[in-house]
């Protein structure tokens, strides 16, 4: 390694789990890792490595099994449906550009150990490797192979599972412990069912972009992330690569999403499925359960815009079973009137779909723009009714509205948790969030224009750059004032990548003959929050001040079956 931490070596060649060339079969069994040429390339672990617990003088040196990689997983909202998809009515999520990032450092093979390291929750554990339970999940009758669909969890592999998550964090604070078995449970859960006692030993490091518990989808993004190392680190996935046929694009995302959605049940229990769906897939889906004893009709929205989109965390802690029973209450004391309310807020998802299904669908065009905005101004006014919103939302609903740059709504349960605003291409209101007094925002001759769509014609550069500036402006003043009442703001997009693969974890900054900036453990955890953990893994804005223009990951590599299967 270079004095400046930087690798002095040539792009490694993918591994053949990423190889175009392997097709995984539906064998019965799981197969044991072949030896690849990774698999004897030399990796030295950072001196400072030291999750095992042995300091790294004393330590053996020996050839790891692997250069570490990362996978990353996006989280979610709900733009449309939320609570009357419980009554059988559709939905629409999309996946958001905040993100969860999970690196794996193999450690050399003389460990015998396998470790957590989840900061986010100040959670880290070790487990030996050899006393884990495998002869009980793999007894027959109870081996689970990577192609297999588990649609619970077995109870008898649970029990084996038990005093290995006993023994995780035993004397933090019961409310933190119940968080950390949640999460040891959901990555041991998948470990046992993927792996097998002759995996190589490794950390799994994990941060997320995503706030926990706000219906953002952060328990489905690291489920995926921790699917998706493992059934590459069993080389039970191919791609993503270039010349992938949609088709196998698909099977591998569906891979993925069925084990991510074992993950989800050991952190939920009883998961819809619609979390891990979009976080392994990315874009959008429309969602719908009629019988809950059948499997959601689940179909891909290719179509989605790639929105910027402005996220608001209220920081008000809510429950999700809290805010569906208060519905449940109100359609029993007034089941006509709340039947009508449910069945708009499905005329607003199905009014949505048409849209981004019609055959002449430009997501360009502001009048489309403008017409999902105004479905999401209603929805929100819908769920209003149904009394699932709060006065911190309404607050922020309020602030936004006063600078006309979107339209906004609560999104996922609400009685808290977050709000969302699809914003326009240009701010209506040119005032940077003054009000004349009766809440509504001072409108003037470009106001009107802008809401008609017809700054396209607008063809004069000089002047929608004032407008993007003031655009900036806004949004700037606008964070001040959302950060002074306790919000929490975040600039992301709507509709964009599922999981995603950095293979190896180092980045070359464009330049792939002189090395790369390799990303290690210790730089991963000393990230400091959504910028600086963005800034490691290579996310940048294109060309642009705010990156809530475009955004590029350098060097990573994600399944998209809307695009032919590669990215
Ligand atoms: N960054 C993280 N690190 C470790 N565990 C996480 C992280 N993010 C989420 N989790 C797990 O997911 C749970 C949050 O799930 P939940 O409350 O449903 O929120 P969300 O709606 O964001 O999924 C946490 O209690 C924890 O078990
Ligand atoms: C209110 C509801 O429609 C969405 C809840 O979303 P979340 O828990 O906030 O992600 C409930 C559900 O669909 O199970």
């Amino acid at each position: 390694m270079a004095a400046n931490g930087s690798v002095r070596r040539k792009t490694q060649d993918l591994p053949a789990t990423l190889k175009p060339s392997r097709s995984v079969s539906h064998a019965t069994q799981t197969p044991e890792p072949s030896p690849s040429p990774i698999d004897t390339m030399p990796l030295q672990l950072p001196p400072s490595e030291s999750a095992d617990g042995v300091p790294a003088s004393k330590r053996k040196q020996s050839s790891p099994m692997m250069p570490a990689f990362m996978v990353s997983a996006p989280g979610k909202v709900i733009v449309y449906g939320e609570h009357a998809v419980v009554y059988g009515k559709p939905a629409i999520a999309a996946a958001i550009s905040l993100r969860s990032y999970l690196l794996v450092s193999s450690l050399s093979k003389s460990h015998r150990t396998v470790t957590m390291r989840f900061p986010d929750i100040q959670l880290e554990h070790t487990w030996n490797i050899d006393e884990l339970p495998w002869d009980v999940f793999s007894a027959p009758g109870k081996k689970k192979y990577y192609y297999d669909l588990v649609t619970e969890l077995d109870p008898d592999l649970v029990i084996a599972m038990q005093p290995h998550i006993d023994a995780v964090s035993p004397k933090v604070p019961e409310a933190k412990r119940k968080i950390h078995h949640s999460t040891a449970c959901s990555f041991l859960y998948l470990f046992l069912s993927l792996a097998s006692r002759k995996t190589a030993p490794c950390v799994y490091t994990l941060r997320s972009t995503i706030p926990m518990g706000a219906g953002l989808g952060s328990s489905a993004s690291i489920s995926v992330c921790i699917s998706a190392a493992l059934l590459l680190q069993i080389r039970a996935l191919s791609g993503p690569h270039q010349d992938q046929p949609p088709q196998e694009c698909e099977l591998q995302i569906e891979r993925i999403n069925r084990w991510a959605f074992v993950g989800e049940m050991c952190i939920h229990g009883n998961p819809s499925g619609v979390d891990n769906t979009v976080s392994s897939g990315g874009k959008a889906v429309l969602f719908q359960r009629r019988d809950y004893n059948k499997p959601p009709r689940v179909i891909p929205l290719h179509s989605f815009p790639e929105l910027p989109l402005l996220l608001v965390n209220t920081r008000q802690s809510r429950s999700t079973a809290t805010e569906v029973a208060k519905v449940a209450t109100l359609k029993a004391a007034h089941p006509a009137l709340t039947e009508n309310i449910l069945n708009a807020i499905g005329l607003v998802t199905e009014s949505a779909h048409e849209l981004l299904t019609s055959p002449g669908f430009d997501p360009t065009s502001p009048v489309a723009l403008k017409h999902l905005g105004d479905l999401v101004t209603i929805n929100h006014g819908l769920l209003v009714s149904l009394g699932v919103s709060h006065p911190k939302l309404e607050r922020i609903r309020e602030l936004i509205d006063h600078t006309g740059i979107g339209w906004t709504k609560l999104t996922g349960a609400g009685g808290g948790g977050c709000a969302i605003t699809i914003l326009k291409p240009q701010p209506t209101t040119l005032q940077n969030g003054n009000t004349n007094g009766n809440g509504v925002g001072n409108h003037d001759s470009s106001s009107e224009e802008s809401d008609s769509g017809s700054e396209e014609i607008d063809s004069s550069a000089s002047i929608l750059s004032t407008r993007t500036k003031l655009k900036h402006k806004i949004l700037d003043n606008l964070e001040i004032k959302l950060e002074n009442e306790g919000f929490e703001k975040f600039e992301t997009t709507l509709a964009g990548d599922g999981v995603g693969v950095l293979w190896p974890a180092v980045l070359h900054n464009g330049n792939e003959e002189e090395g790369g900036e390799e990303i290690d453990q210790e730089k991963f955890l000393r990230a400091e929050g959504t910028e600086g953990i963005e800034l490691l893994v290579g996310v940048a804005g294109v060309g642009v001040r705010r990156k809530i223009e475009r955004e590029v990951r350098e060097g990573w590599k994600f399944w998209r079956s809307w695009e032919g299967g590669f990215a």
